[in-house]
């Protein structure tokens, strides 16, 4: 089922949301570290346990059915509040907020602590994927070229430690519906994984855009998400 939805909700509105739900995730971020870090006695995990479950069923009396999905208004803003790298209501993403130019370039600072370790003191290699394959997807949309990936390649150069890092990516080339983009992940040292990826805009998508241009002669839909 397709998680596209058009919701006719105004900007005051989704700045109103963003206000909720954006610190909410970010105390749930703030309990995922304590958790992993903690080192109090065994009473006080059992009530915090309790506790942390007394909130999580609070917060399922009410909820969607199934995952957030993307969701835009008919100003054409796009909210990916769920996406794993970006999304404003998901404590598993750190969040990154992701800045573009229409060049098709994509860039990003972040903190990365100890939810995402892999090695030792090490950012997990998956993460670096995932971050990589957002930002190359990022980057695809910022030029007006937005698809899947279809082909993600890392090189893991070095070690990428926890704590400050930057990400940047950029479109290489365009041919027909396949966008070809290149980034990297870096620490203050420098580039620690390389990326390289095809995004392809699928035949499905295709074959909506040119309804929707055919419906419309209107805007295509958003091709980025805060
Ligand atoms: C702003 C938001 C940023 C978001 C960034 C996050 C991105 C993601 O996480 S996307 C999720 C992960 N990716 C997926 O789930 C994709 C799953 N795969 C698919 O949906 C499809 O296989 C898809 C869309 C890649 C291609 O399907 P389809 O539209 O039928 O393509 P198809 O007509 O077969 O092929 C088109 C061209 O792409 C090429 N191609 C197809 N699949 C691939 C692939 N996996 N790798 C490389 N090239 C491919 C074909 O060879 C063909 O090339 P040419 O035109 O030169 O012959």
């Amino acid at each position: 089922m397709s998680r596209y939805v058009q919701e006719d909700v105004s900007s005051e509105e989704i700045e109103r949301q963003r206000a909720l739900y954006g610190p909410l995730a970010q105390s749930v971020r703030e309990l995922a570290d304590a958790v992993i870090r903690t080192e109090v006695d065994d009473a006080e995990i059992a009530a915090a346990r309790a506790g942390i479950e007394a909130i999580t069923e609070r917060l399922r009396e009410r909820q969607i059915a199934g995952s957030y999905g993307v969701r835009f208004n008919a100003a054409g803003e796009g909210r990916a509040w769920g996406n794993a790298v970006v999304g404003t209501r998901n404590p598993v993403a750190p969040p990154l907020k992701v800045h573009h130019d229409s060049s098709g370039r994509a860039w990003a600072e972040f903190h990365l602590g100890a939810a995402y370790e892999g090695p030792p003191g090490l950012v997990h290699g998956g993460v670096s994927a995932l971050i990589l394959d957002q930002m190359l997807g990022e980057a695809a949309g910022a030029g007006g070229k937005p698809g899947m990936t279809g082909t993600l390649t890392l090189r893991y150069r070095r070690g990428t430690p926890l704590g400050e890092l930057r990400a940047e990516a950029h479109i290489d080339r365009v041919e027909g519906v396949k966008t070809y983009a290149v980034g990297h992940v870096a620490d203050a040292e420098g580039v620690t994984v390389e990326a390289e990826g095809v995004f392809i805009l699928p035949k499905w998508a295709c074959r909506a855009l040119e309804k929707q241009a055919r419906e419309q002669q209107d805007e295509p839909p958003p091709t980025r998400f805060e």
